[in-house]
């Protein structure tokens, strides 16, 4: 393996573990990728099925710009690794990360009939690149869709820009960025948001039916 291929292995193993300490990947849920080179587009995905807070020599496997296994291995590649091939192929991000948290569930289902969800008047918009006073952020909510060809069609309507997030209803969200650390950073900026989100409307929720 290339210096090269090894520092994105290391790099995208380090993030697997801090989602994992924030308990981000319940019942083997998620999925994290990460660009190795391009023309051949290849990238390393985490194997499918396993539970990703373990750390072992056989979390992730190459695979190619079609999202197949670039090597001999008996890995599977994530069940959603055309999601990740859609972030490759439509942007230069460098890094994809999909986990199932219990607030994105909440705000997907909550906002899923209007198709997305919008973020006005907190300072963790930074996090997101976007610096103006009184920023908005607004993230997509797609169906959950079984067939995951499907799926990723769908996802990728919205994969426009190098860095991005998307909802996919009652499952979870897929951010992308510029590399690892952006990707990352963006991942805990939009989950900060709905636990935010999620808090304030149940404490408003909360008052409303105490002091009536
Ligand atoms: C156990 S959750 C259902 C599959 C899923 O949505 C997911 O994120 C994990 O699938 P993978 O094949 O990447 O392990
Ligand atoms: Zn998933």
């Amino acid at each position: 393996m290339s210096i090269l291929a090894q520092q994105r292995l290391q790099e995208i193993a380090d993030v697997k573990e801090e989602l994992a300490q924030r308990d981000w990947f319940f019942g083997t849920s998620g999925n994290l990728s990460i660009k190795v080179s391009e023309e051949p587009t290849t990238f390393f995905v985490s194997a499918s099925g396993k539970d990703k807070r373990k750390r072992t020599s056989e979390d992730f496997l190459l695979v190619d710009s079609h999202g197949k296994a670039a090597e001999e291995t008996h890995l599977k590649p994530s069940a959603e690794t055309l999601l990740h091939v859609k972030v490759y192929s439509h942007t230069n991000a460098g890094c994809s990360l999909h986990v199932h948290t219990i607030d994105n569930n909440v705000i997907s289902e909550l906002y899923g009939d209007e198709g997305k969800v919008t973020f006005k008047g907190q300072e963790i918009i930074k996090a997101l690149g976007i610096w103006e006073e009184d920023a908005e952020v607004t993230v997509p909510i797609i169906p959950n869709y079984a067939d995951i060809p499907t799926l990723a069609e769908v996802f990728a309507e919205y994969v426009t820009a190098d860095q991005g997030a998307v909802l996919i209803r009652n499952h979870g969200i897929t951010v992308w960025g510029e590399n690892a650390f952006e990707a990352k950073k963006a991942l805990e900026a939009y989950e900060f948001l709905f636990s935010y989100h999620v808090k304030i409307l149940s404490l408003k929720k909360y008052n409303q039916s105490t002091l009536t």
